[in-house]
């Protein structure tokens, strides 16, 4: 048997004539070169089946076309090229092509205080779609981050000022004894309590713009909340940690507005959606704030 006996079942014609939304292929290995690093990502592409008579669209069309990727650093315009290549290889079938990239980025960050420096993980997809309204790309990346409770920091200071009160009731201060009091935990009873969080953050960049700003969205989101997670650590890194917890206490809300503020003076956003979550220590559920800019839900 030769390629030109063997049955195509994607050109038959459908016996339900239904228009379909999105066909494709979800999860494809992809690596892809971004930031000067090759990144193991993962891909979902499609395309809108508007010839509602079609039995199924070309999936390894856009499995070839995927391949472009793989060699060229990933800019906006070669996501646009890929996605035109989805459209014109289906032309008559599909008039919307789209293609979500999925991948984590490692960057190396600095100690607070040490000259040590690590890697972190930044989780990031990539969404675009072309159709007949134009190009739309929109880059989310995800950063974690301490968020100390307010509340608790307040009520815990009381407890300190009450215990202050007690222990201090009889005659003159002595400085020594307060300086003691105030390193011992018997002085300090009470301490807040902190969560590691999540911010969620969703850019719609410009269509013109050249290169997918991981970094800078991720330098901008933590210079706003002030408490990223850190990677090598010692005692130094550790106190200087401890202070910029107890100088930046935020609920879920203040890192929503923290966030909110810094994305609005991000050149490249066109619109913006922020989704923080607080996983709670207090509670055995999270705490969670969304805030949106000029944004409209994709798909
Ligand atoms: N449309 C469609 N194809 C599927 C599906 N699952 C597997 N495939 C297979 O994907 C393969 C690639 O399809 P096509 O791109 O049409 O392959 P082809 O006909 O050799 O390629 P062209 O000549 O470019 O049309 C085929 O072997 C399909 O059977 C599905 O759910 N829908």
């Amino acid at each position: 048997m030769n390629a030109i006996t063997l049955p195509d079942i994607a050109i038959q014609s459908s016996q339900q004539q239904q228009p379909l939304d999105w066909v494709g292929m979800c999860g494809i290995a992809l690596p892809l070169l971004l930031e000067g690093q090759r990144i193991q990502a993962h891909a979902d592409a499609g395309v809108s089946l508007d010839d509602g008579s079609a039995r199924g669209i070309h999936m390894s069309r856009l499995y070839l076309a995927l391949a472009d990727l793989e060699h060229e650093p990933l800019t906006t315009p070669l996501v646009r090229r890929v996605l035109e290549r989805f459209l014109h290889s289906h032309e008559g079938l599909s008039q919307r092509s789209e293609l979500r990239l999925r991948g984590e980025l490692p960057l190396s960050r600095p100690a607070l205080v040490s000259p040590l420096s690590g890697w972190k993980a930044y989780p990031f997809e990539v969404l675009a779609r072309l159709d007949a309204a134009g190009f739309h790309v929109e880059l989310q990346v995800e950063v974690v981050y301490s968020s100390t409770c307010p509340c608790s920091a307040a009520l815990a200071r009381q407890l300190i000022q009450q215990r202050f009160v007690e222990d201090f009731a009889q005659g003159p201060l002595d400085r020594a004894e307060v300086l003691a009091w105030l390193g011992s935990s018997q002085g300090i009873v009470a301490t807040p309590h902190s969560q590691r969080s999540t911010a969620s953050l969703r850019v719609r960049l410009d269509g013109h713009a050249a290169d997918f700003p991981i970094e800078r969205l991720v330098d901008c989101a933590e210079a706003a909340l002030a408490t990223p997670v850190q990677t090598a650590v010692k005692r130094a890194d550790e106190q200087a940690f401890a202070l910029a917890n107890g100088q930046n206490t935020m609920f879920c809300e203040d890192a929503a507005r923290r966030l909110h503020r810094a994305l609005r003076g991000l050149d490249e956003a066109r619109g913006f959606r922020v989704r923080v979550v607080h996983a709670e220590s207090l509670h055995a559920h999270d705490a969670v704030a969304e805030s949106r800019w000029n944004w409209e839900e994709t798909r």
